[in-house]
């Protein structure tokens, strides 16, 4: 099943003109709308279905409405869209009732939950958001409602999970269409919570539009999405958005940063704060240290009340996802002794989290490799600095830089990489359509101005790879930061079929371990 496919199997029917009545909308054309049922709704005429309203947007690229043509073959039964997409459905004379609204794609999530009837409760929506750490927190929510006895379904960068199904994912939140639709079948599976990785991209899109979180859980800020946001203001403004009482019942908030501060400051729904610091005068402050398999913590609250529970992931970073899983889920209403126990009976989190600083070595004897999806300055430092302990021998890190993607992380990324690994190898990750050759080489000019480490370029990631693997001793760290789940990389020419984790595992069977 793919992601353009979930929809709930049991849609019950509404009424367009009472939708219309709801929102103060009319029908702009001639055709009749009265007793027309509606079961669906979509943005993107591919994704069309029998008994769809499809909402036609105004895109950076294209307008929707030149699509119509291919959403009626489908079978949508109306169009809600702007007068500029009136004029294209008019102009190029197709038969359809069509509904004028102002803003297609804020509207676009109101008229999904309405016809999906979207109901806060069922499922709650837990979410996560900061520049590093969501889809990893995602993941370490949804592992402890379910051990909380409740099922949680998920929606991350890696996948949608709904009931035992799960399906890849194309963005890190969806578009509000798809979002209102798998929320809609998390329902019919029984799903009392779902837990969702919220990008800053959603503020831009509306994707959460008729959608209510019931607790909203802010990690960490640091440089990003710099192309898509105009800086680093209006970047934290689109995360700050979703800790507006309209958006959000409730929140955690990691103040171990400015941004985290400022959070606080600003918002006006109750948070719980958390801090790996215990003078920073957050509510709970977290302490860590490492173990075999990744760290163990300790989370100190008001009136005395503890949480200790253990991650296998590595870094003090990795504590304090953890402890904001724990918050949130405190803050969804269990209680810290519920959330002990359950996590004591679990024997910590497992966190099995897809390409997240995930161990690709299993024999003991061998170098350590691991596959990480970090693409951050601040992903690079934390993946370094967790496992520079771990290496007896050298640290060995692996990487790229996306193309088409923010190019002022560039540098940082480099001078980080190279000031805390003893050797890096600098190769492409999705280049898409910039020239991979440029990209390296900003990323080596910066990885050797730091005059450190030792730097080389291999521009095939796979060859990078395996050389780094089959070069690697007893006691050395080989990371590959970058393509963490990923099974393609995106180039000029289109998409590559490529597996780092695939092919780390394969060169560690080629070098004996
Ligand atoms: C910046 C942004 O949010 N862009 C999104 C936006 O693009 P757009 O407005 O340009 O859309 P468009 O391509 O012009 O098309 C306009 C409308 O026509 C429809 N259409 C278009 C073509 C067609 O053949 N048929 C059709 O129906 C589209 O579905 C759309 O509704 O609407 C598109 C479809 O609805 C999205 O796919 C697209 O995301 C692009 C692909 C994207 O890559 N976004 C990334 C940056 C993103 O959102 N990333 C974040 C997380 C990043 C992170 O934290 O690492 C994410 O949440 O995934
Ligand atoms: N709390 C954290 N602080 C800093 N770095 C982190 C943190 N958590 C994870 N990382 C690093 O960031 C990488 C990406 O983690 P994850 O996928 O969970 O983040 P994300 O915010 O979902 O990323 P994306 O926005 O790209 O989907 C990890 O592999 C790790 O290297």
């Amino acid at each position: 099943m793919s992601e353009d496919s979930i929809r709930p199997h049991h849609p019950v029917p509404r009424v367009l003109s009472e939708l219309c009545a709801e929102f103060g909308l009319e029908a702009a054309n001639e055709a009749d709308i009265e007793g027309l049922e509606v079961t669906g709704v979509t943005s993107s005429a591919q994704r069309a279905h029998a008994g769809d309203v499809f909402v036609a947007i105004p895109g950076v690229r294209r307008h929707g409405a030149e699509f119509t043509d291919q959403a009626i073959e489908a079978g949508a039964v109306a169009v809600a869209t702007d007068a500029a997409g009136l004029a294209i459905i008019e102009r190029n004379g197709l038969d359809i009732p069509v509904i004028v609204i102002d803003d297609p794609r804020y509207a676009l999530g109101h008229i999904a939950g309405w016809v999906y009837r979207t109901d806060p409760e069922a499922p709650r929506l837990f979410g996560a958001t900061g520049t590093n750490g969501k889809t990893t927190v995602t993941y370490l929510i949804a592992e402890l409602v379910e051990h909380l006895g409740v099922s949680c379904g998920m929606s991350t960068t890696v996948e949608r999970l709904v009931g035992q199904e799960t399906i890849a994912s194309q963005l890190t939140t969806p578009e509000s269409d798809q979002l209102h639709s798998l929320l809609a079948r998390m329902r019919e599976v029984g799903d009392r919570v779902a837990a969702i990785e919220v990008s800053a991209h959603t503020s831009l899109g509306h994707r959460l539009a008729g959608m209510y979180l019931d607790v909203i859980s802010f990690l960490n800020f640091s440089h990003d999405h710099l192309d898509d946001f105009r800086d680093e203001e209006h970047y934290f403004q689109a995360k700050l958005a979703m800790f507006r009482p309209e958006a959000a019942r409730c929140g955690v908030v990691n103040i171990d940063d400015d941004w985290g501060r400022r959070v606080v400051e600003e918002t006006r729904i109750p948070v719980m704060t958390v801090a790996s610091n215990p003078d920073a005068g957050a509510d709970w402050w977290v302490e860590s240290w490492g173990t075999d398999a990744g760290v163990g913590f300790s989370m100190h609250g008001p009136e005395d009340r503890e949480v200790h529970s253990t991650i296998a992931m590595p870094g003090a970073f990795s504590a304090m996802n953890a402890a904001c899983a724990v918050l949130t889920v405190m803050q969804g209403g269990w209680e810290p002794e519920q959330i002990q126990e359950a996590l004591d009976t679990a024997g910590g989190f497992a966190a099995r989290v897809p390409g997240r600083l995930e161990l690709v070595s299993t024999d003991e004897r061998g170098p350590r490799v691991y596959v990480d999806y970090g693409h951050t300055p601040e992903a690079f430092r934390s993946a370094l600095t967790a496992l520079r302990p771990l290496a007896t021998g050298e640290l060995i890190f692996v990487f790229g830089a996306d193309g088409d993607r923010d190019t002022l992380k560039r540098p940082a990324m480099g001078q980080i990489a190279a000031s805390i690994a003893d050797r890096v190898i600098v190769c492409d990750y999705n280049p898409r359509t910039e020239d991979p050759a440029s990209i390296r080489a900003t990323l080596l000019e910066a990885a050797r101005s730091v005059g450190k480490a030792r730097v080389e370029e291999i521009a095939d990631p796979e060859t990078a790879l395996r050389t780094a693997i089959a070069q690697a001793k007893p006691g050395d760290v080989v990371i590959n930061a970058g393509p963490g789940h990923e099974d393609a990389q995106h180039r000029a020419e289109g998409k590559v079929a490529y597996s780092a984790l695939k092919t780390a595992r394969l060169a560690l069977d080629e070098a004996g371990w």
